[in-house]
């Protein structure tokens, strides 16, 4: 299990580092329109799974989620703070 921000700081670091066989890297090199596609997808999956299964389904769908936006706020250079002070 891990936070938000342990989180973000992998990713921070696979991105720094680029580690073969990262899907964050794959993701990042993919660009910011195939990210936001996938990030449309998977809050579409959110919402079916909070209408449809169950709590622990749901909060698996949240957890993509909430990666695919971090990987985003990678690509784009936003940091957790640039996203927190709108809080
Ligand atoms: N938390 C996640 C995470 N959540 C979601 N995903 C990605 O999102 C996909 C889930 O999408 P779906 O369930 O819709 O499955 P899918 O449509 O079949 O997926 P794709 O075909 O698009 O790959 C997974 O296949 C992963 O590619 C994640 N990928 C990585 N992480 C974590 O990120 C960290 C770094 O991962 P790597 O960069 O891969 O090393 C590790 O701690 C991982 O646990």
């Amino acid at each position: 299990m891990k936070s938000f921000e342990q989180l973000y700081a992998e990713l921070a670091e696979k991105a720094a580092t680029r580690p073969e066989g990262s899907g964050t890297v794959a993701a990042l090199d993919a660009g910011v329109h195939a990210i936001g596609k996938k990030i449309v997808e998977e809050a579409a999956e959110v919402w079916m799974a909070a209408e449809y299964q169950s709590t622990a389904e749901a909060a698996e769908e949240i957890s993509q989620l909430l990666y695919h936006l971090q990987v985003l706020m990678l690509a784009k250079g936003i940091s957790l703070d640039d996203v927190y002070a709108h809080l």
